[in-house]
């Protein structure tokens, strides 16, 4: 393919409606070129759902695009401001390696943010470098992706390129860019950046942007502000059960990084949970375990009374009652959460109609696993495929006692052992992408530059559910599992 002809097929079509909010909201920005673009991977599916030409991308002129060295026509990057509160303490952020090339209108008339990540220093870089090393961009495009096919929402990965530049952390790294995609960047933070530092109104605006991008369904409602504060509870408590479901521990869990369209968002020090322990931490920065496995619903609660914070002066004209209204919108998180929770986990044991003593199933359940460090994602999936005799707890007298009553109830539904197994294998994922796997696969692609170790892994976890005999190598535990691994964030 010439070049002419590859830039006239990309394929972008950007409206770019997040550039029509006031400037107080972002800064227009170039990116600087970097030295020699190359590409490393393309999700070719998700190009094409976007209506991109995934051959126009790879030829030349599109690995200069995914590189920020060549900016498609209609795009208009812009760094994004934002605040936080990180790790509790609040602090002005805003897009520091990051930019917003477009949003993009695929083919059926959805829109997504297209972000480059570690594309150079922008007016928010604070003392960074704007850069990102090439483990890091693959880790996120490795994990968003697996989640995306875990049914969970998430920004998602485009690409990886590789600028040519090196980045200096501890180490020497190799610089990438990754081209993340989203329904949008706008976090709990772009609200607590619009009340801290703008004005009741452009908080207002903030809102019906969001409100018109993410929440039409509120846009005519009496106390428009409410239902947008309560849908916005809603989605998180389904997406927090959701990562709790799975084992999923975001690592940072600062208020930048929750979204207000639901979706799991940096994949800074995430993992994914071995041997079942609520006091999981994988980040080396989290010392006190604030961000710990059983810890996340929680601090799910804690943002989102920072974002009901901001919408305070929407909400009523005596503060008030607003602060009331917003109370008593924040106490439900827990019973959203837990509702959808207890659905999942239901589910997870093949059990489809709610009971009281299922409570008590579950939670006797994870206490043995507690007790017994037995695997979390291996136990659902012992329990699935009916060889509980690979579960750890199998000799245990407790654990020959619950499933007694596991089987009693089972047998006390309609549906048939059949139905409650095909519900069990659409709910307990096979295949995790595991610490010691991903480690793999970024060892071989970063040290070596064989990327084959990581196109098998990524095709693998493509299907979680599918528990066919060729991924069980893929199923299994490390040999010190949880322990033994960290991540830092921000490399
Ligand atoms: N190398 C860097 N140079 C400049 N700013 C940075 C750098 N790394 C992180 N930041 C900024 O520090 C803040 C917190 O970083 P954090 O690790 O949560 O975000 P991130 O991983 O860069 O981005 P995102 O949340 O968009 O995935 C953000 O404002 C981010 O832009």
């Amino acid at each position: 393919m010439t070049e002419e002809k590859a830039m006239l097929e990309t394929g972008w079509n950007f409206d770019n409606s997040y550039a029509r909010l006031p400037q107080v909201f972002f800064t227009s920005f170039t990116p600087d070129a970097v030295r020699s673009p190359g590409l490393i991977i393309l999700n070719t599916p998700l190009a094409t759902e976007l209506g991109l030409n995934a051959d126009a991308l790879q030829s030349k002129y599109g690995v200069a695009e995914l590189a920020g060295n060549k900016i498609p026509e209609g795009a208009a990057p812009l760094a994004q401001a934002y605040a936080g509160h990180q790790f509790g303490n609040f602090n002005m952020l805003g897009d520091g390696r990051a930019l917003l090339l477009g949003e993009q209108i695929t083919p059926d008339g959805e829109r997504f943010d297209i972000q480059f990540k570690g594309s150079g220093r922008t007016p928010y870089s604070r003392g960074g470098d704007g850069r990102a090393g090439l483990g890091q961009m693959l880790r996120e495009y490795i994990i968003s992706e697996a989640m995306h096919a875990l049914d969970i929402p998430t920004t998602r990965s485009l690409a990886v390129v590789t600028t040519g530049e090196s980045v200096l952390r501890e180490t020497e790294l190799q610089g990438a860019i990754l081209t993340r995609v989203a329904a949008s960047h706008i976090r709990v933070g772009t609200f607590q950046y619009a009340a801290n530092f703008g004005s009741i109104e452009e908080v207002r605006e903030l809102a019906d942007y969001t409100i018109k991008r993410h929440y039409p369904e509120v846009d005519a409602d009496d106390n428009r502000y409410l239902s947008f504060l309560r849908e916005v509870i809603k989605r998180q408590a389904s997406l927090i059960a959701k990562w709790q479901l799975v084992g999923f521990i975001h690592g940072v869990m600062n208020t930048d990084n929750m979204t207000i369209s639901g979706e799991t968002i940096d994949y800074g020090p995430c993992a994914f949970m071995d041997n079942y322990d609520p006091a999981t931490v994988f980040s080396s920065i989290d010392r006190q375990g604030r961000y710990a496995y059983g810890n996340q619903p929680y601090i799910g609660g804690w943002n989102l009374a920072r974002f009901a914070e901001t919408l305070l002066p929407l909400l009523h004209d005596d503060q008030n009652e607003a602060i009331k209204i917003a109370t008593e919108a924040i106490g439900e998180f827990n019973k959203f959460y837990h509702e959808n929770w207890y659905a999942g986990m239901r589910e997870k044991l093949g059990i489809f109609n709610a009971e009281e003593a299922n409570e008590k199933l579950i939670e006797d359940l994870l206490n043995m696993m507690q007790k017994h460090s037995a695997d979390y994602t291996n136990t659902f999936r012992s329990l699935t495929l009916d060889k509980l005799e690979d579960t750890a707890l199998f000799n245990s007298e407790e654990f020959k006692m619950w499933n007694e009553l596991w089987q009693a109830r089972l047998s006390r539904q309609q549906e048939s052992k059949e139905d409650s197994q095909q519900l069990m294998r659409n709910s307990n994922p096979a295949i995790i992408p595991r610490n010691h796997r991903v480690e793999e696969a970024l060892e071989a692609a970063v040290e070596r530059g064989d990327y084959s170790v990581m196109e098998k892994l990524l095709e693998v976890l493509s299907k979680p559910f599918a528990h066919t005999q060729e991924q069980t190598d893929f199923c299994t535990v490390p040999t010190e599992p949880n322990e033994s691994y960290r991540t830092y964030c921000g490399t």
